[in-house]
């Protein structure tokens, strides 16, 4: 029976999942977990990818060691990061999507392509990190005249095991360069940034062999871990879905990317998706709670968290999408900075964030509805972040939709359909 391996990695964690097909049932075993973080060097937040490589080296000895008839494996990450490339080596640091290395880089892209002609042209909502301001950052800094390419985090460590070079569709469309219309990079950004042309390579879709690691084939699944999240949802109809994780994805399949004035205002995404299209948000997510408790009550389980959050009476608001949440010194004080007055205990904030959180998801969805025209009745959430009942019991309160909340490891199921679809067998 034909194994396939998964390798999904977040912002704070990654795990090895081999999946295969037993009655027409998708059976699948985790072998390997290892965390992961950013890394504050040179004063600059960024990515230690070696150790990211040595992980999944490692969890591939692990997975072959139980399973040897391993056939294809694949790598998904996050968006928007890469790696730079000179004469096949990596031109070292990897930055992480939260360093503000990009604040310059902004106003200057903006300068040579307004924000309105680069949404018109891509469909890519605003966000500080993406690669397009990365890039750009790069470039005035000069380091791009030293590299022949770049790699988005996922192809490169697949170019580590395969030593082939790739660019994936849903992947590099969270970089906000590649055209909703012809799905390839625009040559006009690239033209009027002055990025270095060599660098833009046709892009392969989810299910292309790229090469061989130890005989084992490696395919590209949906690189970008949302991408994979959204093919490994089990939905019944086209409903709305949640990819609840570091970030929380909201969002829902289109026929095509939506580029209008009214999509631009609510800064939505169109990401590439597997034969569809990714309409969709960032939403702050698990990162407000994650970096509250990091700071506030390391050791605490998350069912007490919660419980006490419910318990609480402290009713503010913030608005979870407030760029002061994205990499504050201090979580604590970034709420402070955003409340009338502070919670009177720990509780409290968790209970703000919480109730915060699904504020968001309501008015997401009210956007939705409105630029879609359309009216949903359900919502799936997966991922980590469907554990927790009372954020779902918010959100079901909140947005006014029957929630189905599934904590299942929906990103590396996408990823093993996909290698499955595209290895012969019938998803
Ligand atoms: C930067 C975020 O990671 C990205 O926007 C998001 O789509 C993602 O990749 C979540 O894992």
């Amino acid at each position: 029976m034909k194994k396939y391996l998964a390798i999904d990695i977040g912002a704070s964690s990654g795990r090895h999942i081999v999946g295969w097909k037993e009655d027409g049932e998708l059976k699948t075993e985790e072998v390997y977990r290892f965390p992961n973080g950013v890394v504050e060097q040179d004063g600059h937040l960024t990515w230690d990818i070696d150790a990211l490589e040595k992980h999944v080296r490692t969890g591939i000895d692990e997975a072959m060691k139980i399973y040897p008839e391993i056939g294809s494996l694949s790598v998904d990450t996050w968006g928007v990061d890469y790696v730079l490339m000179k004469g096949g080596e990596p031109v070292l640091p990897c930055y992480a999507y939260r360093d503000s290395r990009t604040e310059t880089a902004i106003p200057k892209v903006h300068e040579q392509m307004s924000f309105s002609d680069l949404y018109r042209r891509t469909g890519i909502q605003f966000q500080p990190f993406n690669t397009i301001y990365q890039l750009y950052a790069d470039k005035l800094a000069g380091r791009l005249d030293e590299a022949d390419s770049f790699l988005m985090i996922p192809e490169y460590l697949m170019y580590r095991l395969s030593g082939a070079e790739s660019h994936e569709y849903t992947n590099a469309t969270t970089g906000g360069m590649v055209s909703a219309e012809t799905g390839e990079y625009d040559p006009e950004i690239i033209r009027t940034l002055g990025l270095p042309g060599r660098f833009f390579r046709p892009l392969q879709r989810p299910g292309s062999v790229i090469g061989e690691y130890r005989g084992i084939k490696v395919m590209l699944c949906a690189t970008h871990d949302t991408g994979s999240a959204v093919e490994g949802i089990p939905m019944e109809g086209n409903e709305l879905y949640i990819s609840s994780g570091t970030w929380s994805l909201l969002g829902v399949k289109t026929p095509k990317p939506l580029t209008d004035a009214g999509s631009e205002a609510a800064n939505y995404s169109n990401e590439g998706g597997v034969g569809y299209n990714r309409y969709q948000k960032n939403i702050m997510g698990m990162w407000l709670a994650n970096r509250l408790r990091s700071e506030l009550c390391p050791e605490k389980p998350w069912d007490e968290i919660t419980a006490e959050a419910e318990e609480k009476h402290f009713d503010h608001l913030v608005d979870v999408n407030d760029p002061v949440f994205l990499a504050p010194e201090s979580m604590k004080a970034a709420f402070d900075s955003k409340l009338p007055h502070p919670p009177k205990c720990t509780a409290g904030y968790f209970r703000c964030a919480y109730r915060s959180l699904a504020d968001g998801y309501r008015r997401a969805i009210e956007e939705i509805e409105q630029n879609t025209g359309n009216r949903y009745r359900r919502l799936y959430i997966v991922g980590g972040g469907a554990r927790n009942k009372y954020l779902n019991r918010l959100t079901e309160e909140a947005t006014g939709k029957q929630v189905t909340a599934l904590p299942i490891e929906a990103t590396a199921l996408g990823n093993i359909m996909i290698q499955i679809k595209n290895g012969g067998e019938k998803a």
